[in-house]
């Protein structure tokens, strides 16, 4: 229409077409019908062509979103199922061989691989070097490399440790074929239990699997480390044949198929026993023990059930689980073999498949692990039959002094106790372990029945163990002999134990040396204690973890026959047992420990009548025929043969009984060696101070002494006689201040000589030191048999002070010369001269001048006369006068009337007793029992009750005079013996 009004409106102007011209009327109609018609087919043609051409393109697009769509299809599909299935999918195969769905493949291999790169570049090597490190040894090695040798570690880290995880097989991950393969280990014994699950077909491989673990277990750790017990629901005899030689050693045990409770049941009571008796100070586990006290306390328990994928009753199932859940912290694992179980705790699965391939929950579920092949059959018996050769072997040798060692000296910690084995059961080793726990030791063996020696072996672990700074040790022998002076520097052996800290040794007559360590410990208990309160704890463990900078090392005290200290029904008794009870009782928890042997308990009154004491030693060891030192109930002591010992954490009860034979520690090559070469390592170079009651003690090589300065009036502290030595643990000076107040003179009352002059010698030696030549002595002696000291003293005096000893270096010796000298230092004390110098009166024998003395002379006045007068006022004035008495009786009867007696502030008792003396102590009661080489020094002025001294040897040599001791000269050791090397 558009054509024919726009064209006849366009005409006019065109040239008319041939036909338009050439037909005239009717013709002319003909002519226009035809094109019309033409016209017509024409736009036909169009259209049709059009038509055709658009169904084309149709059909083209239809296919071609047909091939997409399978593409999509193929990719979903094969998403779906996984690239990696291509090989087993028979679907998916198929479409493999069409050409147009290889992009889609091509594309999502390569997009797989992509993903998995950094897997398959460094994951099978890195999970392998996991393994290495992580199953060491036999737990992970190739079986060429330990099949048929017995394991050697201890458990300890330092013995070889527990490996964390245990080879099984190798794997791959099923989405990428061709990566490497990787071993897979399972963690077994403290980390998990295992479960594995098998079909009919695979269930020889799930035993050989079982099989191969387990040699690996034995042939990691040294025998009698790892028990094995065995179940099998279906079979009489058991599985694991191979494993029957261990049973020769008593390292597996087969189960009747018919009472599965009675494995479960003993599995049960272990863990109660572990529970109540080894993890009592709240370890969670064994593990956790092992690993703070550097040793395994008792071996893994491995209990493999075997079952017929049924579950077991529903009781005993109950009791498995129970095992399940708490086996594990005390060394109990279970290894299930088609024994359904649901368990609440660590445990791993395996699941073996009928293509002998397996799932585990170690690698997940698209990992596939391929068992290790079996070990070689015949192999198994001979290597676990060398297993039980060596447990045979360990426990019929006799253990020496060096098992009970260390590999590695001092490398243990001392936190939460200390432990040591003093002996081995069975090739095992047996410990004492001094805790919180059980925190002090009764020993007792009659005589000659190794105490002694067991003390060394004791004392040998321990010292081997734990350096200077984590143990010291107070050692205090009672009896007579040379036990215990090995551990102090000697003549022939320099050496000492570099742990000691005290060495008591010949104790018996001086209890209160005892008393004296009894003390220390009280009073370290209190500084510890106090020190933990500023840190707002309580125990020592934990003051240690909160001041890591300080020195917290545990004490050990050993008192070897300490039942001397409740010898006598009296004071030093009273007050050993008090004391003995308050550190038995607050040590534990502040790291002190008590170690007392005796012969014989039962004679011990103080002792019994406290049970509360008692009760404190939870640790006891009985040697053969031992009496009272286990409950009346527990015979073993009397059953054990020589040289062992029972050893008992739980109080002596039966139930807790350890037998040990104990290794000979005392003869040459033992001990001794271990103290000279820990002797070298020492760090700290102080010996230990050393008490031997049979010796006399040189003034020279007290501390006090070596510490006087000279010109005590620059000090500002005054001048202090030293008398002696007084029984404490520091070795100090029974110490005499002579200040200017009244009543600073001493008398020595006795007819002890010898300890008398040492008395006045060692009193003139001290004061000597510390006034170089100012001081005036004057040395008088009117007793024969003194003459002798009192001549080496003046000398020496004259020596160093010159004319200001009168005398010309001899004691003025003639009694009617006493007056004069009296009357003369009485005048200058109660003269004008208001600054006369020290003046120190020495009278050896004053009594045997008293006839003298009494003599009136000019004036009416006697020599006692002017004595009082300068006991009066010579103190004031510096004028002290030091006497000897050789009874009190004389003293007292010259002195009492008309004032004197209280002008004498100290005495030293020696050869008297204790009534004798209450009359010059202002009628306090006194308690003394004369004893050889000793006295009682009483010092009204000090704070201080009467103390025992030990007069001491005096060094009058004027050549060697000037000079104190050095600190710290190797001492004379009287006591040293047999243990020299
Ligand atoms: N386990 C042992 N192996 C070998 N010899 C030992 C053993 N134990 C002790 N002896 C030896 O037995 C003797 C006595 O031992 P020890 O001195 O230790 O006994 P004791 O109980 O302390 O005796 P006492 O109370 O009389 O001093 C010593 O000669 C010692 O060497």
């Amino acid at each position: 229409m558009r054509g024919s009004t726009a064209g006849g409106g366009r005409t006019a102007g065109r040239r008319p077409s041939p036909s338009a011209v050439v037909l005239p009327g009717r013709g002319r109609q003909v002519t226009r019908r035809g094109d019309r018609r033409r016209r017509i087919e024409e736009s036909f043609d169009r259209f049709r062509r059009a038509v055709a051409n658009f169904l084309g393109v149709a059909a083209n697009r239809q296919s071609a979103a047909s091939l997409d769509h399978a593409r999509l299809m193929f990719e979903l599909w094969l998403r779906e199922t996984g690239v990696d299935r291509l090989p087993t999918d028979e679907t998916l195969a198929r479409c493999l061989p069409n050409r147009s769905l290889r992009p889609v493949l091509d594309r999502a291999v390569a997009e797989r691989d992509e993903v998995f790169r950094p897997w398959t570049t460094r994951g099978p090597e890195r999970l392998a070097d996991l393994v290495r490190r992580t199953a060491p040894g036999a737990a992970g090695d190739a079986p060429r490399d330990w099949l048929g040798r017995p394991g050697t570690s201890d458990g300890t880290l330092e013995g070889g440790g527990t490996p964390q995880l245990w080879r099984v097989g190798t794997a791959r991950v099923d989405a990428v074929p061709d990566s490497a393969p990787f071993p897979v280990a399972v963690p077994l014994l403290d980390g998990a239990h295992l479960h594995i699950s098998s079909t009919p077909k695979s269930r020889i491989t799930a035993e050989t699997m079982v099989e191969s673990l387990l040699l690996r277990v034995f042939s990691h750790f040294q025998p009698g480390l790892v028990h094995l017990h065995v179940w099998d629901v279906g079979q009489l005899t058991g599985s694991l044949p191979g494993l029957y030689p261990l049973a020769r050693a008593g390292l597996l045990t087969v189960h009747d198929p018919a009472r599965p409770h009675d494995l479960l049941d003993e599995l049960a009571e272990h863990i109660r026993r572990i529970h109540t008796s080894v993890l009592v100070d709240g370890r969670p586990s064994l593990g956790a023990l092992s690993e703070e006290t550097g040793r395994r306390k008792e071996p893994w328990r491995v209990a493999v059930l075997f079952g017929n994928r049924s579950a077991l009753r529903e009781e005993q199932q109950q009791k498995l689980q129970r095992i399940a859940r708490n086996g594990l912290s005390c060394g109990v694992v279970l290894i299930l073999v088609d024994l359904p179980v649901t368990v609440n705790s660590a445990v791993e699965s395996l699941r073996l498949g009928d293509d002998q391939t397996a799932r585990c929950t170690m690698t997940g579920a698209h990992v596939t692990v391929t068992p290790d092949p079996p070990l070689p059959r015949e192999l198994v018996p001979r290597a676990c039959g060398a297993i039980a050769d060596e447990m045979v072997d360990r426990r019929s040798r006799v253990s020496t002094f060096a098992d009970l060692l260390p590999g590695e000296r001092w490398s243990y910690r001392s936190s939460s106790g200390v432990q040591a084995p003093v002996g081995h059961h069975d090739g095992e080793p047996v410990y004492v372990s001094l805790g919180d726990t059980a925190p002090h030791a009764l020993i007792g063996g009659p005589s000659g029945s190794g105490k002694t020696n067991f003390l060394y072996a004791l004392l040998g672990g321990l010292t081997a163990r734990y350096s200077p700074d984590e143990l010291e040790l107070y050692l205090l022998d009672f009896k007579e002999g040379v036990s215990f002076a090995q551990f102090a520097p000697g003549r022939k052996d320099p050496s000492w134990l570099p742990h000691a800290r005290l060495v008591g040794v010949n104790v018996n007559q001086d209890r209160e040396f005892g008393l004296a360590l009894l003390r220390f410990l009280a009073e370290e208990m209190r500084r510890r204690a106090n020190r933990a309160k500023l840190h707002e704890v309580t125990k020592l463990e934990e003051l240690r973890a909160e001041d890591p900078e300080g020195r917290w090392p545990r004490i050990v005290a050993v008192i070897d026959e300490f039942q001397y200290l409740f010898a006598d029904r009296d004071e030093v008794t009273h007050e050993a047992a008090a004391l003995l009870e308050d550190v038995a009782r607050r040590g534990r928890s502040q790291g002190i420990h008590l170690v007392l042997s005796s012969q014989d308990v039962s004679g011990i009154e103080a002792f019994w009548g406290k049970p509360a004491i008692f009760e404190q030693f939870i640790m006891r060891i009985a040697l053969p025929k031992a009496r009272r030192v286990l409950t009346e109930t527990n015979l073993a002591a009397m059953e054990i043969p020589r040289w062992h010992a029972v050893i008992n954490h739980d109080s002596g009860v039966p139930y807790g009984n350890e037998v040990a034979r104990v290794p000979d520690s005392t003869s040459r090559g033992t001990f001794d060696r271990l103290q000279v070469e820990m002797w070298r390592s020492r760090t700290d170079s102080r010996e230990p101070t050393l008490f031997d009651g049979s010796r006399v003690p040189r003034l020279r090589d007290l501390p006090d002494f070596q510490s006087l300065g000279p010109d005590a009036s620059a000090s500002g502290r005054g001048p202090v006689a030293l008398l002696g030595q007084v029984i404490d643990v520091a070795g100090s000076a029974a110490r005499l201040p002579l200040e200017r107040t009244p009543g600073r003179n001493l008398a020595v009352l006795g007819s002890a000589r010898e300890d008398a002059c040492r008395v006045l010698s060692a009193a003139a030696r001290s004061l000597s030191e510390q006034w170089a030549e100012k001081a005036r002595f004057t040395v008088l002696c009117f007793v024969d048999d003194a003459e002798r000291q009192a001549s080496e003293l003046a000398r020496f005096l004259t020596d160093r002070h010159g004319p200001a000893v009168p005398g010309g270096g001899e004691p003025i010796t003639d009694p009617s010369r006493l007056p004069e000298v009296l009357a003369e230092v009485a005048a200058g004390v109660t003269g004008n001269d208001k600054t006369p110098g020290p003046h120190y009166l020495l009278l050896f024998g004053a009594d045997a001048a008293l006839p003298k003395l009494e003599e009136r002379g000019t004036g009416m006045r006697t020599g006692l006369d002017d004595l009082k007068a300068v006991l009066r006022h010579g103190p004031e004035r510096g004028t002290h006068v030091l006497s000897w008495w050789r009874a009190t009786s004389r003293l007292r009867n010259a002195l009492l009337m008309g004032g004197g007696l209280d002008d004498i502030g100290a005495f030293v008792a020696l050869d008297v007793h204790g009534q004798e003396l209450s009359s010059l102590a202002a009628n306090q009661v006194i308690s003394w029992s004369p004893r050889p080489q000793r006295g009682l020094f009483f010092d009204r002025a000090a704070a201080t009750g009467p103390q025992v001294l030990i007069p001491c040897e005096v060094d009058l040599d004027p050549a060697g005079g000037d000079a104190a001791g050095p600190v710290g000269a190797p001492k004379e050791n009287a006591g040293m013996g047999g243990l020299v090397p």
